[in-house]
């Protein structure tokens, strides 16, 4: 039986609400508020990064919260929840599920995900969402003892297709192979593409950017607009 917070997911938007330091609207209370956004437009979760932006958004709202942190650490790829510190910051701060990269890139201290994963089991009592890049890290995950698992890093590791559009067909062949939920995330721009994504087999969608990053849907527009400048003035 699926975990409710998990079933609240099913068919769902969840809006993952992240600025990194440099961008306009880093900060809490920024996140805090475009939390409070997307429940009143109907998103049935969170995605969070850092302690600080998970706890600011527990104060705002009761939507399930997918907790994670970004981290870089030398020698390494990994850098969404990569070691236990991390995991448990985001226990900590309140998170009801932790994302952690689940590639088979080299981790931090050359730490397997199996004996990670193992760790937490054996302290928490939490849901663990596994960001995958290909199908095959999906399956692991499972055996792993994953509860879900997102499509976020399709794209982000050298071995995964490099594309500007949404993995459609790894949120449809993850949906065939694992019996947990596969979620789509990852350059889902249009309703048309989170209702794709859903026809595909995915769970529920989350999108970030496209909702939260307002300095990037800016850009869509500008792009289009000279695009179409320099077309009408050749
Ligand atoms: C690759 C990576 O680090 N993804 C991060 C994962 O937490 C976030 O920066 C993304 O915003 C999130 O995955 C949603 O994706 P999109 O913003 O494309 O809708």
């Amino acid at each position: 039986m699926l975990h409710p917070i998990i079933q609240s997911f099913k068919g769902g938007l969840i809006v993952s609400c992240q600025a990194l330091e440099g961008e306009p609207f880093f900060g809490s209370d920024y996140m805090a508020r475009f939390a409070l956004s997307a429940e009143m437009g109907k998103a049935v979760g969170i995605r969070a990064n850092t302690p600080q932006d998970i706890a600011a958004i527990k104060v705002v709202t009761k939507l399930p919260l997918i907790g994670l942190w970004k981290k870089d650490y030398v020698g390494s790829d990994v850098y969404i929840t990569p070691t236990l510190k991390e995991v448990e910051g985001v226990i900590a701060a309140g998170a009801d599920i932790v994302a952690m990269d689940a590639t088979r890139c080299d981790r931090p201290g050359g730490i397997k995900l199996s004996d990670l994963v193992k760790e937490i089991r054996e302290k928490y009592q939490v849901l663990l969402m596994a960001d995958v890049s290909t199908v095959e890290e999906g399956v692991e995950a499972e055996k792993l003892g994953f509860d879900l698992i997102s499509t976020t890093l399709s794209g982000y590791t050298a071995h995964s297709p490099q594309s500007e559009e949404p993995d459609i067909q790894l949120i449809a062949d993850l949906s065939q192979r694992v019996k947990i939920p596969v979620l789509a995330e990852g350059r889902i721009h249009s309703p048309e593409q989170a209702l794709q994504s859903l026809r595909a087999g995915a769970y529920a969608v989350v999108i970030g950017g496209a909702i939260t990053r307002p300095h990037s849907i800016t850009k869509k527009y500008t792009d289009a607009i000279l695009q179409y400048e320099s077309v009408t003035k050749s």
